[in-house]
């Protein structure tokens, strides 16, 4: 599939870019050439395109900086997750949810089935490999991808990838958001961000501030409400809570279904209209809701509007109490900016995620400084010079299933064309050469 400097297709990496590395950049590491393209991160995205790569048995590897596919899921998420959309708009393409999976499977089924999928498409990522650049070499029409492995030999190891095409599957939730807040550092008990946080078994009689009130913020009070501890969740602006069914039917599934026949606008007021039936006003428990409707927002912004599974009855309770935005934190305390001077024991930031791209793609006009692609859906796959993004359209599971589609069957026709052109030219100097003897 790869091979190292002198590689078995006989190209010589290292002659080639002789005069484009500096020769002690060249041998301090290992070059790779890969006959299709690298794709990078092993989440849901990646083993997506690799699946559709595979079916059309285009060649190619991916790099993985955790030790396992699907990190988000098994390092950074907490227990009592489920998947919050049924299942029929979470699985991946050509691999359904087992039968008997529930309508809204556990985080540890999630996982067991991205396993499976993997080991059905056989798909192996090289994992503990992180990119630290890629960048686009236009002399060659080729991408250099820099990546640095924890797993060597001799400690930390350094690896150049050179490829024609390049997928980004790195995910828009690939680092923790952590804001900086005043007196944090005087505060003294223990602080999390969400991404870090399992279960609320150790919270037990503990006052709890959670900071954020979007999904993660909601299940992380219900949980920790749940384990016998005191939340208080800080809501600084506002936020959509929408039942996670309406009248028995998915809420999400009723969303896309509604945009199918009619503007966004107009399914944000029967979804508004309907959420205030079911749910009665959030607005009267500190949970204002934002101008715009939660579909044009998700859609816009990128915000999700919180499904309810259960904070909501608890906040209406007083069981999980609302505060305003924080001014600054002190020893064992916090200032909100209603004035209230809250005595605390923890605080769990659930201040979301963001993409890591700008870190590591260069040069690259693509994608915008927040990591997501300027070009909304569905036209954020495909960039130049081979570039492709997939996971990064702000619908989800469902989204990133779309893109990964595109994306495999777009590599597969090209690399299947440059294949044909290969074997046409090595056939033609076959030919040259024979007519000479
Ligand atoms: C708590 C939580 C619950 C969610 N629930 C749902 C849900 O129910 N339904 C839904 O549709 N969506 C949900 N989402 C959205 C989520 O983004 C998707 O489920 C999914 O994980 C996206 O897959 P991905 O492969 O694009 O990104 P990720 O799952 O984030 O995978 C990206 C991979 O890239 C790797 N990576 C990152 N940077 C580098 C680098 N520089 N080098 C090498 N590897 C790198 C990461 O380690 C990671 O393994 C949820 C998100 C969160 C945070
Ligand atoms: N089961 C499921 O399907 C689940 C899905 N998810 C998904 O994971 C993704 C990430 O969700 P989540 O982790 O909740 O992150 P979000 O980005 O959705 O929410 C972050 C929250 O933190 C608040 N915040 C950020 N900075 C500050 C600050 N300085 N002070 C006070 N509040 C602050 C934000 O407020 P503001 O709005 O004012 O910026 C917002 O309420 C989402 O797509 C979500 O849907 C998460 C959990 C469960
Ligand atoms: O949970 C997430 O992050 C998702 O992206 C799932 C999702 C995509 N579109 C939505 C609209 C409403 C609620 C959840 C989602």
């Amino acid at each position: 599939m790869y091979g190292s400097i002198n590689n078995k297709k006989g190209l010589n990496i290292s002659s080639m870019f002789q005069n484009l590395i500096p020769e002690a950049e060249l041998f301090s590491r290992r070059c790779i050439w890969v006959n299709g393209p690298v794709i990078v991160g092993a989440g849901p995205s990646g083993l997506a395109v690799a699946a559709g790569l595979k079916r059309e048995g285009v060649p190619f590897i991916i790099l993985e900086r955790a030790n396992c596919i699907a990190s988000l899921w098994q390092n950074r998420t907490y227990d009592r997750l489920k998947l919050h959309l049924p299942k029929q708009f979470c699985q991946l393409p050509n691999f359904p949810f087992p039968e008997d999976y529930p309508e809204y499977p556990t985080k540890f089924q999630f996982i067991q089935y991205l396993e499976d999928y993997a080991t059905n498409f056989d798909i192996n990522p090289k994992y503990n490999e992180t990119v630290q650049s890629a960048k686009y070499d236009e002399t060659f029409g080729l991408w250099r991808v820099k990546t640095v492995s924890k797993s060597g030999q001799f400690g930390s190891c350094e690896f150049e990838y050179i490829c024609r095409w390049l997928v980004v599957a790195t995910g828009e939730n690939a680092e923790k958001v952590v804001p900086d807040f005043e007196g944090l550092e005087d505060f003294g008990g223990d602080v999390l961000h969400a991404g870090d946080y399992k279960s609320g078994g150790r919270y037990e009689g503990k006052k709890v501030l959670v900071v954020g009130c979007g999904n993660s913020g909601m299940e992380v009070s219900l949980d920790l409400y749940n384990h016998g501890a005191n939340p208080s969740m800080v809501v600084r602006s506002s936020v959509h809570v929408l039942p996670r069914e309406i009248f028995g039917r998915s809420t999400f599934e009723l969303g896309v279904t509604m945009m199918k026949w009619m503007p966004v606008w107009l399914a944000d007021k029967t979804l508004l209209l309907l959420a205030r039936i079911v749910l009665g006003n959030t607005d009267k428990y500190g949970l204002k809701r934002p101008k715009m409707g939660p579909l044009e927002l998700k859609n816009k912004e990128g915000k999700t509007p919180v499904l309810d599974v259960g904070a909501l009855p608890k906040i209406r309770s007083g069981k999980i109490k609302i505060v305003p935005a924080i001014i600054k934190f002190g020893q064992g305390k916090v200032e909100l900016v209603d004035g209230r001077v809250l005595e605390i024991d923890s605080v769990i930031l659930a201040t979301g995620y963001r993409s890591n791209v700008p870190s590591w793609l260069k040069d690259n006009d693509f994608f915008s400084d927040d990591g997501i692609p300027k070009n909304p859906f569905p036209n954020g796959w495909k960039g130049e010079a081979g570039l492709y993004a997939v996971g990064f359209t702000r619908k989800g599971l469902f989204g990133a299933s779309l893109d990964a589609m595109s994306v495999a069957h777009d590599i597969a026709n090209r690399w299947k064309e440059e294949s044909k052109q290969q074997k046409k030219t090595a056939a033609a100097r076959h030919r040259r050469c024979i007519s000479h003897f």
